[in-house]
């Protein structure tokens, strides 16, 4: 089956009548429903849960004519709001509600009515408001409607006022906890730079109030033109976006959105605006920009890194310690899928050589395909550390054959036969030194003759802000215990945006630090050791240029290594597509904030980071200094 990114969903106002010259002969909702998802190319079809008549009945109920006092008000609708509002004359009635049945529901995502408002200036009207959208969520959900779009906020002025509101559905006991709220970015007609702003602090707002609910999310409505600098809409992709409604100025915004797979919502598809194709036309145009979306193309072609990641976008994982623990063969075996990090090994091997970290072999079979290929004479030390990798370098020996010496030990203490020319280890994490190689390579840059060199010679680690409300969900969700938001996260990024721009006072992404072998300046004891691990502490102070206002919920690391020479391996952004295109070995580094940070536009924001080591471990620390505004 072909890869699907957006899930299309059929907007409708009211249920198509099935002969339009009758106006009375409405189709089955469920066959309806049918229709467009067997024949019409959706996978869902997006309605109002209520109908014309509870509109009418609650204006009725609830809202004063212009002109008329409260005193003067119809005495009976006055009577029945009351009973509505105390419940005791039932909630909304058969006729008041589009969708009643459970097998209708199925493929439908609700939308509340839309001219409730939970932000009206006038208390009652919010009261009522609220009121009436707990008893629309309270019926979708006995339903089983999985997502039901709300009202949009309208007005500033009261935005906490709806935020409250919508926790308070979100935590209420009569709405099912699987129900899932999203709320409608905006309806303003022209959109320009500013308004983009205050609808995203509005949703901002709103999230906040609501304690970053899971099931909270965003339905971009791109009705309204955008502005031409897309630069502003980009911190839209670390937001929630679970459906995009669509006009069709919006085609190169919705084909970088494309990544986050989110729901699209065609309206008005029968109203006749465009002359060839029909109705059709759309869902079709819609999977033709999927197929030419950068990210679609990158993840049907094999040997990408979107094709590899497929399921690891946005997953949090422990960094490997493959120092302390053990690796497991189906590890190593991931790692060398990658196609590129060897080649580059490849590249740069010969003579006496020592492949300290072994592994299972990867990087051995590379050194020794080098030398044959250079027609150089020379042996290989295999050195390995964990025992169960150690027996698969034993049996690989027998293909090498003499060309290699299999050893187990701690490159830290273990001795060679002979000195080396070339020390080669590949013990790398996402921030470079995170795997503890600076302290392995400085027990194995013993085994060098004095002119020796070590593969890779340096390696850098860098940091820019990022902004992502669904990683921070997801580090808080992964335990209760706020202490886990101080854990450093290995992460395939995806619904993240880097917040800072290059700037006089730095760069977009920066260097904090970084470590070159061998290093002639420590002093060493008389085995070569050195004497106690003070060199490898690092500090950085970095200040970012933010130029429009968002969330900051942590720092996102990368690293960069330069194996020999011009040859290196790269994650960084902006670098890798030059160093070492289509490398799979290394997602990105994710250190959280306990608490996300509000940073205004135009913000300049000081970052510190600690790489520090006493005896027996190493361990970073990271802190936010300031963000002022210029
Ligand atoms: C990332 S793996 C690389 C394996 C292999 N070179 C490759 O690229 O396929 C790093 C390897 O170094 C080994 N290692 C880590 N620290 C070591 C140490 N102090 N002494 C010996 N081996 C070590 C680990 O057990 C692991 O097998």
């Amino acid at each position: 089956m072909a890869t699907r990114l957006f899930s299309l969903s059929l907007h409708v106002a009211t249920l198509p009548t099935e002969d339009a010259a009758d106006s009375h002969s409405k189709a089955s909702l469920q066959n309806f429903v049918h229709d467009t998802i067997e024949n019409k190319n959706y996978q869902s079809v997006t309605m109002p849960i209520t109908n014309q008549n509870w509109t009418q009945r609650w204006k009725n109920m609830c809202l004063t004519e212009p002109g008329q006092t409260e005193v003067k008000k119809d005495i009976e609708n006055q009577r029945a709001a009351e009973a509505w509002r105390a419940g005791s004359s039932g909630p909304l009635r058969r006729d008041e509600v589009n969708i009643t049945k459970i097998e209708e529901a199925e493929y439908i995502t609700g939308m509340a009515a839309d001219w409730l408002e939970l932000d009206s200036p006038d208390v009652w009207v919010r009261f009522d408001s609220e009121l009436a959208l707990k008893q629309e969520l309270a019926h979708a959900s006995y339903l089983g409607i999985q997502t039901v779009i709300l009202p949009p906020p309208r007005n500033r002025a009261h935005v906490t006022d709806y935020a409250r509101a919508v926790n308070s559905c979100l935590l209420g006991s009569g709405i099912s906890p699987y129900t899932h709220l999203s709320i409608p970015s905006t309806h303003a007609p022209v959109i320009s730079d500013a308004d983009l702003n205050s609808t995203w602090e509005m949703w901002d707002t709103i999230r906040s109030m609501c304690d970053y609910n899971s099931r909270l999310s965003l339905t971009l409505d791109l009705t309204a033109p955008l502005p031409s600098s897309l630069h502003s809409l980009s911190r839209w992709a670390a937001e929630p976006a679970r459906y995009i409604f669509l006009p069709a100025s919006s085609f190169d915004f919705l084909k970088d959105m494309a990544q986050h797979r989110p729901s699209v919502i065609l309206a008005n598809t029968h109203a006749s605006l465009h002359a060839t194709g029909g109705p059709q036309a759309y869902p079709q145009y819609i999977r033709h920009l999927e197929k030419s979306s950068p990210f679609y193309k990158a993840l049907e072609t094999p040997g990408t890194v979107e094709s590899f990641a497929q399921g690891y976008q946005d997953f949090l994982q422990a960094p490997l310690q493959p120092l302390m623990d053990n690796l497991q063969s189906s590890t190593y075996e991931t790692f060398e899928r990658d196609p590129v990090k060897y080649a580059k090994y490849e590249e740069v091997s010969s003579m006496v050589l020592c492949v300290a970290g072994a592994g299972r072999g990867g990087i051995v079979a590379r050194c020794l395909s080098a030398m044959v290929r250079s027609g150089r004479k020379g042996h290989i030390y295999a050195l390995e550390k964990n025992p169960n990798a150690y027996i698969t370098l034993q049996e690989r020996q027998e293909e090498w054959g003499d060309h290699v010496s299999v050893i187990f030990g701690d490159m830290r203490t273990t001795t060679l036969p002979e000195p080396a020319d070339i020390v080669v280890s590949e013990l790398l994490g996402s921030f470079g030194d995170n795997e503890l190689s600076p302290e392995c390579l400085d027990g194995a840059m013993r085994f060098l003759k004095p002119d020796g060199i070590s593969i890779p010679s340096s390696y850098t680690a860098h940091l820019a802000p990022l902004s992502s409300s669904k990683l921070w969900n997801e580090v808080c969700n992964s335990s209760r215990e706020r202490k886990h938001a101080e854990t450093p996260y290995v992460v395939m990024f995806q619904a993240v945006n880097i917040l800072s721009a290059d700037s006089p006072c730095g760069g977009r992404i920066q260097e904090a630090w970084g470590f070159i072998h061998p290093r002639s300046d420590v002093l060493v004891d008389t085995q070569g050791l050195p004497m106690t691990n003070t060199h490898n502490v690092r500090a950085a102070h970095l200040t970012f240029h933010v130029p429009y206002a968002g969330i900051l919920h942590g720092l996102a690391g990368y690293f960069e290594a330069c194996l020999y020479g011009d040859i290196g391996l790269s994650i960084h952004p902006e670098r890798q597509e030059f160093v070492s295109p289509n490398m799979l070995s290394w997602f990105p580094m994710f250190f959280p904030f306990k608490d996300p940070i509000y940073l205004p536009n135009n913000a300049e924001l000081e970052v510190s980071m600690w790489r520090l080591t006493d005896k027996r471990k190493v361990w970073y620390e990271w802190s936010l200094l300031g963000a002022r505004m210029d």
